[in-house]
Parts: C-alpha cells; sequence; structure tokens
C-alpha cells in the first residue's frame, strides 16, 4: 500500500497473509480475505499448482511474534475457470483457498461480510484498502499491516481513455487515483474494505495497477468486484 498508515491489530480481522514456500523458508505473496472458518478468498494471479502454500491469520507485523498468529496449510485451490494469467484484463481473477484446518475466531481472526450479489457503490464511495504490499514502487515490503482509504472510481469514469479505458470490465472495481494512495505489489489478493450501514464489507479483491507505477495518476488501483462472483463463491465454497 502506496500512501499508507500502519493498521491497528485488529482492524481488518479477516485479512490475512498468504505466503508460499521456498526452501526452509516462507514468504509473504499476496493477501487474501478469511470467508469461511476453513475457507480464504484471494485473486488467481496469487496462486499457482506449482507452490505450496499456507495462510497466516491474526497477523500484524510479519517480522515479529504478535502472539495472535494463527498459521494454516492450504489444502486446497478453487481458480475461476475463466481466469488466463496472460489476459489481467478480462477479469476472473479470483480463487477460492481451502484450508487444511478451521480458523479459530477471536477479536484477531473473524469472518469478511461480503456484499450483496450485483451491489456496485457510488463514484466516490470511500473505502480502504489493506496488505503488507509494497509502500512505494520498487519498494520494500513494510512488517506492519498498511491500510489508505481509496474513494471508488465509478466504471463509467475509470473506463474512459484518460483513465483505463477499456482494460476495466464491468465486472472489476476501480478505487484511488489521485497519484498518492495506491495498492502495489504484495496488496494483491487482498482487501478492498468499505463499510456498508455501519459493517465492513469485502467489494474488491486487489488485482492489479499500472506497470507505469502502482500509485500512478488517473490509473486507480484495479479490484475485481466481489459482487460479481457472489454465485461463483458460493459454488466453491
Ligand atoms: C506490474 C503490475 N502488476 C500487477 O498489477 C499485479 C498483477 C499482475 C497480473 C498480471 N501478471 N498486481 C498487483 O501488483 C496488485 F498488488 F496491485 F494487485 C502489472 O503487471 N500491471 C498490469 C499488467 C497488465 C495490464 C493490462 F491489463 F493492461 F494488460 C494492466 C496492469
Amino acid at each position: 500500500v502506496v500512501g499508507g498508515s500502519n493498521a491497528a491489530r485488529n482492524a481488518w480481522p479477516w485479512q490475512v497473509s498468504l505466503q508460499y514456500r521456498s526452501g526452509t523458508n516462507w514468504y509473504h505473496t499476496c493477501g487474501g480475505s478469511l470467508i469461511r472458518i476453513n475457507r480464504v478468498m484471494t485473486a488467481a494471479h496469487c496462486v499457482d499448482r506449482t507452490n505450496t502454500y499456507r495462510v497466516v491469520l491474526g497477523e500484524h507485523n510479519l517480522s515479529q511474534n504478535d502472539g495472535t498468529e494463527q498459521v494454516i496449510s492450504v489444502s486446497g485451490i478453487r481458480i475461476h475457470s475463466g481466469w488466463n494469467s496472460n489476459n489481467v484484463a478480462a477479469g476472473y481473477d479470483i480463487a477460492i483457498l481451502h484450508l487444511a484446518s478451521s480458523a479459530t475466531i477471536n477479536s484477531y481472526v473473524k469472518l469478511a461480510t461480503l456484499p450483496a450479489n450485483g451491489a456496485v457503490l457510488a463514484n466516490n464511495y470511500n473505502c480502504i484498502i489493506s496488505g503488507w504490499g509494497r509502500t512505494s514502487t520498487g519498494g520494500s515490503l513494510p512488517s506492519i499491516l498498511q491500510q489508505a482509504p481509496l474513494p471508488i472510481v465509478a466504471h463509467s469514469t475509470c473506463s474512459t481513455s484518460s483513465y483505463w479505458g477499456s482494460t476495466v470490465k464491468t465486472t472489476m472495481v476501480c478505487a484511488g487515483g489521485n497519484g498518492v494512495q495506491a495498492g502495489c505489489n504484495g496488496d494483491s489478493g487482498g482487501p478492498l474494505n468499505c463499510a456498508v450501514n455501519g459493517v465492513y464489507q469485502v467489494h474488491g479483491v486487489t488485482s492489479f495497477v499500472s506497470s507505469l507505477g502502482c500509485n500512478a495518476y488517473l490509473k486507480p488501483t484495479v479490484f475485481t468486484r466481489v459482487s460479481a462472483y457472489i454465485s461463483w463463491i458460493n459454488s466453491n465454497l
């Protein structure tokens, strides 16, 4: 997250760190959202079936033992059949991870609330991105979970030529683009958190940013629109 700040320990209790094993070490690669006690929603581009993954729930500082972490192996991966790794612009950047055991729900680990099927938020609606992605383009990963305000950019605006043009589809959500706050590499798969009637819902799964730079002006961070995939999610739980 570029232009963000440290999140409070229990601010986004559905946020997970998706990690892959390399040798004897584990590395943060993406975010995710806990949607059932044994299911995590993430981005399809975050996973490939050749790696070994685990999720860390109740994570706050990646470099320290917070005392709240729950580490659970990933036992299965369901990637949307429409996903094409050579065409992120087509959408379908969503996957569900099956966990080897169930999470324990507590003040640091809670289930995400998903939006109603088809729900679309208005232009400028205030949402917040969270993640352990780079804090500047090409920069390093933070230790502490970051968050930043990202207002929704309606598709009618986001699909104009000065923004993303036809790269962005109606199955996506755009947010930000002010040149300051943005998602960045490593935030992929994590949540776009939007309060609706006083309850935070995960409206987006972080999908892509401009290859010109994470916080490129008029290139909002693009998310998979969760409300467009409710049926798919329900049939892949
Ligand atoms: C460097 C930048 N990386 C990204 O945007 C990656 C996803 C890459 C998926 C495709 N391999 N996502 C992120 O870094 C995220 F954290 F912001 F989500 C990127 O490749 N952006 C990008 C690539 C292609 C297109 C387009 F669809 F236009 F072809 C748009 C943006």
